[in-house]
């Protein structure tokens, strides 16, 4: 065979080529495909396996985590060069392969809990065409997906979006993502933060002070709390993103009306909510073969996909707890990855 060709993606690259809403709109159509039962619909459809794991005894595991995606654009409808026509399709064909050790952030240098690559396709031929450094990827497209299950469960019911406070729990690298993908894309008059180890949270204050300029509200508030209690006081949205083995937030921290986004705890999922919030909270999920796998010992009434949402084949509650469990899957790679690549091979071909 002759030899091939790929090329290879680092941070600094992506970070350049970061687009909020671009990376939203993809995320949108990546829980619209695990939905999707009709290839034939014009809708976005998919095909991914309950993603497969290694155990490393408990120290850690390594997850395959393969996708094809069909029918997607990677262009929102404003941002292409004819806006009045509709977004050019394609698809994706990648698989992202990730390992979760949680004692890698206390070793001594420290190291992130996850680190990845997505290895992307070509979907008409198979040969690998680029691979993408993934930690960074994860991180963004984690929070653009807690953003899309926000604006689909829960925005809809809020009458006035303008003095929305935001929680987060837990100010390492995905806390990190979500403040700052919320920020870029929504509204808020405060963005309140808690983190283990205090000075985590301060350094968070730091960048997200330093970024509120360039966000949607340049005179948000940001503030540090001592405990979840105090920091989750008054929250409409809140991101739980932390390792925690025990629950961390529980029903009498919360407002009646608030929406979670709980992605954090790796494999173990559920351990950062008290069971009094599951008793009484609506769940939401990104996709049922993940979460049969991995949700069974979850005791909560799951109303359906983030996907069933958009596609309007299930309504969402009026008010109450809602909290999106976030599992992650393959297909937000698979579309995060395809993004990506086409903007940067379009830089390529422009000469940038
Ligand atoms: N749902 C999804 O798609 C994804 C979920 N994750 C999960 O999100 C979580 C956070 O990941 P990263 O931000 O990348 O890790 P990180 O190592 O950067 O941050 C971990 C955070 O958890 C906190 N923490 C650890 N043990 C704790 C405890 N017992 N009580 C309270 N806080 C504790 C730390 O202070 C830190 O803020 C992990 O559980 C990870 O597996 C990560 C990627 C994707
Ligand atoms: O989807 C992912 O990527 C992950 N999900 C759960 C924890 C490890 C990474």
């Amino acid at each position: 065979m002759a030899s091939h060709r790929f090329v290879h993606l680092v941070e600094s690259e992506l970070i350049k080529l970061t687009n909020w809403k671009e990376i939203n709109h993809v995320l949108e159509q990546a829980f619209v495909s695990v939905s999707n039962k009709d290839k034939s619909s014009g809708q976005p459809y998919s095909s991914q396996p309950a993603r497969s794991f290694v155990h490393v005894g408990d120290a850690g595991a390594l997850l395959c985590m393969p996708a094809f995606l069909g029918n997607i654009s990677v262009k929102s409808d404003s941002s292409q060069s004819n806006p009045a026509g509709p977004a050019a399709r394609t698809s994706s064909l990648a698989c992202k392969l990730i390992t979760s050790f949680k004692d890698n952030p206390s070793r001594n240098p420290s190291l992130p809990d996850i680190i990845g690559n997505i290895f992307l396709f070509d979907e008409t031929t198979g040969q690998l065409q680029a691979t993408l450094e993934a930690n960074y990827l994860t991180g963004l497209r984690t929070a653009a997906a807690s953003i899309v299950a926000t604006e689909q469960v829960f925005l809809p019911r809020i009458a006035d979006k303008s003095k929305l406070v935001l929680g987060i729990i837990g100010t390492g690298v995905q806390g990190e993502f979500h403040a700052m993908g919320f920020m870029k894309t929504h509204k808020f008059v405060q963005v309140k933060l808690w983190n283990r180890t205090k000075a985590r949270s301060e350094q968070l204050k730091t960048k997200l002070t330093q970024l509120a300029p360039n966000s949607c509200n340049p005179d948000v508030n940001i503030s540090v709390h001592d405990s979840p209690e105090e920091c989750c006081t008054n929250c409409d949205i809140i991101v739980t993103a932390t390792s925690s083995s025990v629950p961390i937030v529980f029903k009498r921290f919360l407002k009646q009306n608030v929406h979670i986004n709980a992605i954090g705890s790796g494999l173990q999922h559920h351990t950062e909510l008290a069971q009094d919030i599951y008793d009484e909270c609506s769940v939401f999920i990104d996709y049922w073969n993940g979460a049969k796998a991995e949700l069974a010992t979850l005791k909560s009434t799951i109303v359906g996909e983030v996907g069933e949402v958009v596609l309007k084949q299930k309504v969402v509650p009026s008010s109450g707890i809602t909290v999106f469990q976030s599992l992650g899957m393959a297909v937000e790679d698979a579309a995060i990855g395809k993004l990506f690549y086409s903007k940067y091979m379009e830089q390529l071909n422009k000469g940038h």
